[in-house]
Parts: C-alpha cells; sequence; structure tokens
C-alpha cells in the first residue's frame, strides 16, 4: 500500500504497550492521543473524525454519539481487552463496524493474579504486613492473623469460560475437597478439571470461596446483590476479578460491615478507580487491587500485538485473530 492510501487509525492512548504500536506504524498513519490519562469525550469525538480503525482500551467507551462523529470511513475498533462491555456492539454491527478484541493471551496472567488476591484476602496479608510494620507484631500467637485456607475448602466458581477454567486448575492444586461452577452453559472441559455445575444458589450457599469471573452482561449486572450475600456462608470470602458491575457494591459493603461474610478480594470495583471515601477502604476484611488482572508484562505486549493484528486484518479484509462474533 502506497503511502497515501495508509489506513488511519486512531490510538486513544500515548501509553500502549509499544509492541502493537509499532506493528501499527507500517501500515498505518497513526493519530496517538496524547497522555497517559482516558481521552477527555468531546477529544474523542475530535479525533476519531474520517478514522478507519481505533485502537482503545477499557476506560473508552464506544457508543452510538462516538461511532456517530467517527462516520462510515470506521472500519475496526479494536479493544486491548477481553471485556468489551464498554463497547456497544449492537451499534456497531449495524454499521458493519468489526470489534476485535484480546481472548486468551490474558487468561494465565489474570488466573495469577485471582488466586494472589485470594490468598491474600483469605490469609489477610495485607492486614499482616501492616501490623509488622507498625509494631503490631509483639510476639507470635496462636490465633493472631489467623484467617481460613484452601485446604479441604469448597470452592465456587461463577462464569466458567477460559479465566473461570484457569482459575480452577489452580485452585485446585491446593488440595480443595471440592469445585463447583455456575455457567449459563454446561462446559465440556469441567469434567477433566473436576467442577461440578450447579445453580447459582447452591454455589453461593455451599462455597467457602466464591470467585467471580463471569464477564458483565444485563444477565449478570449486580447479581452479587444483597440477597446473594445473605445466601452465602458468614465464613466466606468472595472475590471478584471481572468487572465491578456485577456486583451491588452498597450491598456488598453492607456484607462486610455486618458480618453478612467474612471477607472481600476486589480488582475491580464500581466506579473505577474507587473514590478515596469509599467505606470499602475503611474495612479491615476488604483488600482492593486497582484492576491490574492482566498486567504481567509480557501478557500487555501480547495484548497489544495481538490489537494491532486484529485491526490490520479488519483492514485488509483478511481473518482476524480474535473477532468479536
Ligand atoms: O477485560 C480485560 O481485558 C481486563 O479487565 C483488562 O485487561
Amino acid at each position: 500500500m502506497g503511502n497515501s492510501k495508509k489506513f488511519k487509525v486512531l490510538i486513544s492512548r500515548s501509553d500502549m504497550p509499544e509492541s502493537g504500536v509499532d506493528i501499527l506504524k507500517k501500515q498505518c498513519e497513526l493519530k496517538v492521543w496524547d497522555g497517559p490519562l482516558p481521552i477527555p469525550k468531546a477529544d474523542f469525538i475530535k479525533s476519531v473524525q474520517g478514522v478507519n480503525g481505533i485502537y482503545c482500551c477499557i476506560t473508552d467507551k464506544i457508543d452510538k454519539e462516538l461511532l456517530d462523529a467517527a462516520g462510515p470511513e470506521l472500519k475496526v475498533v479494536a479493544t486491548i481487552s477481553v471485556g468489551y462491555d464498554h463497547i456497544d456492539v449492537g451499534e456497531c454491527k449495524k454499521r458493519g463496524i468489526k470489534i476485535g478484541y484480546t481472548p486468551d493471551v490474558l487468561t494465565d496472567a489474570t488466573a495469577e493474579l485471582t488466586l494472589a488476591l485470594l490468598l491474600c484476602t483469605s490469609r489477610r496479608l495485607p492486614e499482616a504486613m501492616h501490623e509488622a510494620r507498625t509494631g503490631g507484631w509483639v510476639s507470635w500467637a496462636p490465633t493472631w492473623m489467623t484467617g481460613p485456607g484452601l485446604a479441604d475448602a469448597t470452592v465456587g466458581i461463577v462464569g466458567f469460560g477460559r479465566i473461570g477454567q484457569a482459575v480452577a486448575k489452580r485452585v485446585k492444586s491446593f488440595n480443595t475437597s471440592q469445585l463447583l461452577y455456575f455457567n449459563r452453559s454446561e462446559k465440556s472441559e469441567a469434567k477433566e478439571i473436576g467442577a461440578t455445575k450447579v445453580s447459582f444458589d447452591e454455589l453461593l450457599t455451599k462455597s467457602d470461596f466464591v470467585i467471580c469471573c463471569a464477564a458483565l452482561a444485563p444477565e449478570t449486572k449486580e447479581m452479587f446483590n444483597r440477597n446473594a450475600f445473605k445466601k452465602m456462608k458468614n465464613s466466606a470470602v468472595f472475590i471478584n476479578t471481572s468487572r465491578g458491575g456485577i456486583v451491588d457494591q452498597n450491598a456488598l459493603i453492607e456484607a462486610l460491615q455486618n458480618g453478612t461474610i467474612r471477607a472481600a478480594g476486589l480488582d475491580v470495583t464500581s466506579p473505577e478507580p474507587l473514590p478515596l471515601d469509599s467505606p470499602l477502604f475503611k474495612l479491615k476484611n476488604c483488600v482492593i487491587l486497582p484492576h491490574i488482572g492482566s498486567a504481567a508484562i509480557q501478557t500487555r505486549s501480547n495484548m497489544s500485538e495481538m490489537t494491532a493484528n486484529n485491526i490490520l486484518a479488519g483492514l485488509n479484509g483478511t481473518k482476524m485473530p480474535a473477532q468479536l462474533e
């Protein structure tokens, strides 16, 4: 393709991992939003006019207004994420705009982080570290800083796609007694993993650890509500590494304050970033991470390359590595 016919691609951040940006540079004229923070809506609308592709991330809302502003030249929207709840999929489809995303390449990293958060929360690591640094560690003590272990526990995973299954495989190595999962459809991989499909209610009532790996969709929005927390054991630990919108956060705060459940570990909240005055930050039984599930160096680089290759394939009319159907 000659220079005059280069594809125009908008990249919504200045700090997207280089490996993907380098791939795009060869065939595209790049417009890069100059800042490491989300592009303000008004600037996004201005910059998107006439582009053929958008390289975006989870903080960029791709809605009707933005697609209208982009106009008919826009052919591909590719997000550097496996989640796509920030994209109006219906509006893209109506206009024949292809959507690229990044499944698989972040599964291991996200599963790793889920396990890290689970252990951190159940064994109270942030609290223990704080005590060690601030003089609370006066002596070894038989019941001090105790929390539930995974051995012999029942673990329930909500959402048994790639990430849920990867979490299950890792959790099993801790000698858990039972693995349960809840998912819309039966998963053929479950048998080999040793996980049993149960109803959402059964999972809530039986699990010592409830791990949410489900995607955010209208059916999953706030599925962890007051009712759900009430069904869980008082000793249960709740972990969420998918999307904050799956949880009714006020109900979670109440459940943690009242001892309806023991503890929660969250990599995702509503909103993000979580305001510093959120009651969640005041709770000792809540561990909060700033949405870093896929933040492993090589993973982010692989995600960037996949995003770039999705854009190029979508624009060249070849098979995209991961197109949302
Ligand atoms: O959807 C995703 O990919 C994560 O939430 C960010 O990596």
